[in-house]
């Protein structure tokens, strides 16, 4: 059972990312640590589900069957999640289940309950996220079927940029194009939303002022944060934007694919599968996507290359938004990457020496909070990511 009052409920957040769906159970309350939480990987090594208590150790573990079970599109995986639930709550409520939607298109920018136009509507976004929403979806839908009576709420990705200037959103194309929402929406909303709050917490001086958020997970992106609000960010009409990810492009001269598609022949199902999945550092590297990979594997020069195209890229990023910004106060990591690699940080902060920017080597190797130096006139910070908890206070919001 778990340690807490029963009756009180209990919310799940759901957050279906590229590579993994990640989970946390909360009480239904003010209290912000989950009751255990946990990760499904789809694909993979070892598809099937592990989830941690309170303190971090193991309370289930279990590998997906060979029946197919690594399809995401029928979501056996949250099946199991949802059967394990059932177990570990007992008698508690579920009062109330959140999701991470990729994209929420123009008309959705805060977070809501799910109804079935509100499903119709999300699936119609589908081709401005063609391998992300039904990712996004297919959860919403694996729950409905498990619980029909439950709760369900989205909150998007896209919401937390709905506010950026014009200039941020526009495409130089026609206005017959643009006013049909051909336009930049930027992503990974939920996991700045959550850097935000935090800074707003922690560093509440920088939180005022000019920060650049990187969300380095398998896909990647950069955020300007000024006050606490995006006013730009690298992702744009798609996730294929900006920064080289770990199988996607970034940004990318749109004259490639023209020719592609006309010397070379390649359709439209050729052209997404290279973009979304063979290219970024999977592509350049001709070993891997992961990050842990090629760091082990630095001697290789396609590696190498790799590595530094990705920093370089990074970098050239990072200064266009500083333009932004007109300026720079605060440089964040987060996700899979950010968090965890020292070496991606040290050369991005070295690279981004010309601005001030000094780091606190040993600081930096042990991934503590903060990891400039004393004269740094950037502060640097290492930030997790929790989209999770921005999900659980939207669902609470809106079950309340
Ligand atoms: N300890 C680590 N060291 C280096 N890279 C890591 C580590 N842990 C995770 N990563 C990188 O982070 C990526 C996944 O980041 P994550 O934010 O979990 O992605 P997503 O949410 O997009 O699935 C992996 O592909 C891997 O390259
Ligand atoms: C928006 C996006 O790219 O998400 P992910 O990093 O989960 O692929
Ligand atoms: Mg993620």
């Amino acid at each position: 059972m778990p340690p807490y009052s029963a009756e009180a409920g209990a919310v799940l957040a759901l957050n279906a990312g590229s590579s993994s769906v990640k989970f946390a159970v909360y009480p239904a309350g003010p209290e912000a640590r989950p009751l255990a939480r946990g990760e499904v990987e789809i694909g993979g090594a070892r598809p099937g589900f592990v989830a941690y208590d309170r303190d971090g150790k193991t309370i289930a573990q279990q590998s997906a069957q060979d029946d197919g079970d690594a399809d995401r599109g029928s979501m056996p995986g949250i099946k199991a999640v949802m059967d394990w639930l059932d177990t570990f709550m007992g008698d508690t409520p579920l009062l109330g289940a959140g999701h991470r939607v990729v994209h929420g298109g123009e008309r959705f920018t805060a977070p809501c309950v799910i109804t079935d136009q509100v499903l119709a509507a999300l699936d119609t976004l589908t081709p401005l996220a063609p391998l992300h929403q039904p990712a996004s979806l297919a959860p919403v839908r694996a729950l409905r079927d498990h619980r029909p009576q439950l709760r369900q709420v989205a909150c998007f990705d896209t919401a937390f940029h709905a506010h950026m200037p014009d200039v941020a959103q526009r495409l130089a194309l026609p206005r017959t194009i643009t006013d049909q929402g051909v336009r930049r929406y930027g992503f990974h909303g939920l996991s700045y939303e959550h850097i935000a709050r935090r800074l707003s917490d922690i560093a509440p001086a920088l939180a005022k002022g000019r920060t650049i958020v990187a969300h380095l997970g398998s896909g990647a992106s950069l955020c300007a944060l000024r006050d606490g609000k995006s006013i730009d960010t690298t992702m744009g009409f798609s996730v294929l934007d900006g920064l080289v990810m770990g199988t996607r492009c970034g940004h990318l001269d749109p004259g490639v694919t023209l020719y592609l598609a006309q010397a070379l022949g390649y359709d439209h199902d050729r052209l997404q599968h290279l973009l979304y999945h063979e290219s970024g550092l999977l592509g350049v590297s001709g070993r891997s996507a992961d990050m842990r990979d090629l760091l082990a594997h630095r001697d290789d020069p396609p590696v190498m290359q790799a590595l530094d195209l990705y920093i370089y890229r990074l970098a050239r990023e990072v200064a266009g938004l500083v333009s932004a910004l007109d300026g720079l106060d605060g440089l964040v990591f987060t996700a899979g990457v950010g968090e965890h690699t020292p070496y991606v940080r040290a050369r991005l902060c070295a690279a981004l020496g010309w601005l001030g920017v000094r780091l606190d080597t040993q600081a930096n190797d042990r991934s503590a909070p903060t990891i400039s130096a004393a004269d740094s006139a950037v502060q640097v910070r290492v930030e997790p990511a929790d989209e999770e908890d921005v999900i659980r206070r939207c669902v609470l919001q809106q079950i309340g």
